[in-house]
């Protein structure tokens, strides 16, 4: 039971956005951006250990779609603070009943959501403003070793980014397409 976030699910396994509910006066407003007693059911017993925040100055850049391999692997509670974008999350865990399927929703600085995305999944997003601001709270240290990527224009996965790419990272234009005997990863 939570009474600063209105805890949604999605259509992919275990992935959940969290609606947070600010509390408004005459000042302004107070959210909890993330809240270990309310999100207990879906936080469990792990920590955050980083935070990360990031700016996205163009409209139209994509960035992603990345993931850690286990023992690094983590969950992170995405949100965009300044701006908008087009989130897109992907179900890599080898087994899950939602292999390969991906989920998208729009985080902005108006609409307060944040995603919930568990160990195994798959992150990315299109900013659809100039001066995106990007706020990541992770489980699992950044081991670039063990980090990897899919690429966002593998036509397996059809990502329907909503506009044209302005920008990628040369690391995410070069990230392999998916072979036909991926099973997925270890959460
Ligand atoms: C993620 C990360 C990157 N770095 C370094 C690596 C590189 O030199 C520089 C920029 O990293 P990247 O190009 O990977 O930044 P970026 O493309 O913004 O990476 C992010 O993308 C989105 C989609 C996510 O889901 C995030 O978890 C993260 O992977 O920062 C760290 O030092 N610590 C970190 O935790």
């Amino acid at each position: 039971m939570s009474n600063r976030f209105d805890i949604q699910t999605t259509q992919l396994a275990d992935l959940n956005v969290l609606v947070r509910k600010p509390l408004g006066d005459s000042r302004g407003y107070l959210e909890r951006m993330f809240c270990v007693n309310e999100l207990q059911d879906i936080f469990g017993a792990r920590r955050i250990v980083q935070i990360n925040h990031t700016l996205t100055q163009n409209k139209g850049t994509v960035r992603g779609m990345h993931f850690q391999y286990a023992p690094h692997a983590e969950m992170k509670f995405v949100s965009c603070l300044q701006g908008s974008v087009f989130d897109v999350v992907i179900d890599l865990r080898k087994g899950s009943p939602t292999f390969l399927q991906w989920h998208t929703e729009l985080l902005s600085a108006d609409n307060h959501k944040t995603l919930a995305i568990p160990e195994g999944f798959a992150h990315g997003f299109q900013t659809l403003t100039d001066n995106c601001e990007m706020l990541y709270l992770h489980t699992a240290a950044y081991a670039a070793d063990s980090e990897a990527g899919l690429n966002p224009l593998d036509t397996k996965l059809s990502i329907p980014w909503p506009m044209p790419i302005t920008e990628m990272s040369q690391r995410d234009a070069a990230h392999a397409l998916i072979t036909t005997g991926f099973e997925g990863v270890m959460p």
